[in-house]
């Protein structure tokens, strides 16, 4: 395709062109990482969080180059066009998704915002479009599954344009009709999904975390909105309105679909009951039918991430009540709310949970005080090179609702594990027990030996990882398998009889 076209796809984007010379050069590809340019590639400069591609322009004429899109002045001599743009991550959102031949188009696209339940909720409409045999991809923090391509652990949460357009063009190819996608707030502050359209995009909630990316709690909560900027034409957006100011969406009242306990909900639940094993609870919906809901996931939270499935299929047209069968059979999402059964031939339960916010942790504590006839012994750390000012708030909700607080390392990274310890440690209050066991196999097994027939024991912020990253190195570490362990190799107590 010729420079020229592309060009004229940046729209307002544009500031000026320069050294073009008459010429409208072919441009074979679009890449924005130097390691995979080829000749004719037309590159995106930009400044990054840890390094500037601006400085490579030499190199990148050098090695072929077809021309240059960049966002800040580039002051050295060069033969090739280069476009200045005002956001050169929104002209890779916009080109990618050009060169793919905007696969969004051709998909049934639904992604789920909020700062708890994104998993959860496009794990279960993914759950809920197999029951009904249709095609779907699944992208977010668990894994990428487009067909037969199955990624795990994938790096971000919400893919960059590139792969993400990549990531869109296989599911056409592969004759997918879904495609179910979380999007973090980091995605949409980074443009990554600007180059897409929605047709339903989903606002769990937003409450306390990332506030180390962004500048405050309001640009937090606006970033999450800017989803809606992006649905189709014909697009939906389900909103939590328990949570979420309807008012601060931009759109008409007829494209947003609401879902809450509260009387203004288009989906209202009542009559929550919540056991150890799964919950029922009542939706009725905006066409005044009401259903009883049974699922598998435990926790008032896991009900608004259910209702929010609800909404959302229904806006698709899909019948309530096969909708509700899918639902039935759904087991949950790996490491959120789930119980280590090995342990109950002791007497007690262990659960595994990733809250890794106030808000998930509280949530977390008191959906199980709710089921625990025993104390609740919880232990928890906080991920490193994140927002700090969570910690003392987690601190301080952990001694709140639990009995027994052990505080430990979560994924440290480059932080160093004690002040991360310290930061937590300023929130907790010092009339309950607590510990301090920076080492998490020997935090979990402290909390094991100090389980009582009935406490509940939780192990809350690793969920599914398998792994803990520190400094320099990265250790192998699954909270369910380290339970297991400690339960099979070290355990001397007696069964329950
Ligand atoms: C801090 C951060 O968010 N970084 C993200 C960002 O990287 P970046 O573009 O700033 O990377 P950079 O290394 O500074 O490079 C800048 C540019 O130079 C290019 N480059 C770089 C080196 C080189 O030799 N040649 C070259 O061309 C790069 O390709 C890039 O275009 O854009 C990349 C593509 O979109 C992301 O993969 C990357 O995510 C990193 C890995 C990350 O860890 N991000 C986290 C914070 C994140 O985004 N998390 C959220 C989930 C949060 C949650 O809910 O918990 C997520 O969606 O994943
Ligand atoms: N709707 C919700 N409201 C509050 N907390 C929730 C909700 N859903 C899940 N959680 C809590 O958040 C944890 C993570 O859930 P989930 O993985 O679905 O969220 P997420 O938004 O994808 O998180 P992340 O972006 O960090 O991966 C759960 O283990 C639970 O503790």
């Amino acid at each position: 395709m010729k420079l020229s076209h592309l060009i004229e796809l940046l729209g307002n984007n544009l500031v000026e062109v320069t050294n073009l010379n008459g010429k409208d050069p072919e441009v074979n590809d679009v890449v924005s990482n130097s390691r995979l340019l080829k000749p004719g590639n037309l590159f995106i400069c930009l400044q990054g969080t840890s390094f500037d591609s601006h400085l490579l322009a030499p190199e990148l004429q050098e090695r072929g180059a077809a021309a240059l899109i960049a966002e800040k002045k580039i002051d050295v001599d060069l033969d090739i066009p280069i476009i200045y743009v005002k956001s050169s991550r929104l002209a890779e959102a916009h080109l990618y998704m050009e060169i793919n031949d905007h696969p969004y188009k051709k998909l049934t696209t639904i992604g789920v915002t909020g700062t708890n339940g994104k998993t959860t909720v496009t794990t279960l409409i993914n759950h809920i479009l197999e029951t009904f045999q249709r095609k779907s991809a699944l992208v977010g923090t668990v894994k990428n599954v487009i067909g037969d391509y199955v990624s795990t652990n994938p790096k971000n949460t919400t893919p960059g344009p590139a792969t993400l357009a990549k990531y869109m063009k296989m599911a056409v190819e592969k004759n997918l009709e879904y495609f179910v996608m979380e999007v973090s707030s980091h995605g949409l502050a980074m443009h990554r999904v600007d180059g897409m359209r929605f047709d339903v995009a989903v606002l769990t909630n937003v409450t306390r975390d990332h506030l180390d990316f962004h500048a405050s709690f309001e640009d937090y909560y606006r970033t999450k909105l800017r989803i809606f900027n992006l649905l189709k034409p014909v697009g939906k957006a389900v909103v939590n309105s328990d949570n979420v100011n309807i008012g601060d969406i931009k759109l008409p009242r007829d494209k947003i679909i609401t879902y809450g306990f509260g009387n203004e909900s288009d989906f209202r639940m009542e009559n929550l009951e919540i056991s150890r094993t799964g919950m029922y609870f009542t939706v009725e919906t905006p066409f005044g039918s009401k259903h009883k809901v049974y699922t598998r996931l435990v926790g008032e939270h896991n009900a608004y991430n259910v209702t929010a499935t609800i909404a959302t299929m229904e806006s698709l047209n899909y019948d309530t009540e096969h909708i509700l069968e899918a639902i039935s059979t759904f087991s949950g999402v790996p490491g959120r709310f789930e119980f280590v059964e090995e342990a109950t031939k002791y007497g007690f339960d262990v659960l595994v949970d990733f809250a890794h916010t106030p808000d998930a942790l509280e949530k977390l504590l008191k959906t199980a005080k709710k089921l625990s006839e025993g104390r609740i012994i919880i232990v928890f750390g906080a991920g490193g090179d994140a927002d700090k000012g969570k910690r003392p708030l987690m601190g301080e909700i952990a001694s709140r609702f639990a009995d027994v607080v052990i505080l430990t390392s979560d994924d440290p990274k480059k932080e160093d594990p004690e002040e991360i310890l310290n930061d937590i440690e300023a929130g907790i209050s010092k009339t309950k027990p607590y510990l301090v066991i920076p080492d998490r196999r020997e935090a979990i097994s402290v909390a094991l030996t100090l389980a009582n027939r009935q406490d509940t024991v939780l192990i809350a912020g690793r969920g599914h990882e398998d792994y803990q990253a520190f400094a320099d190195y990265v250790v192998a570490f699954n909270d369910k398998r380290v339970v297991k362990e400690i339960l099979d190799t070290k355990f001397r107590r007696h069964a329950k009889r």
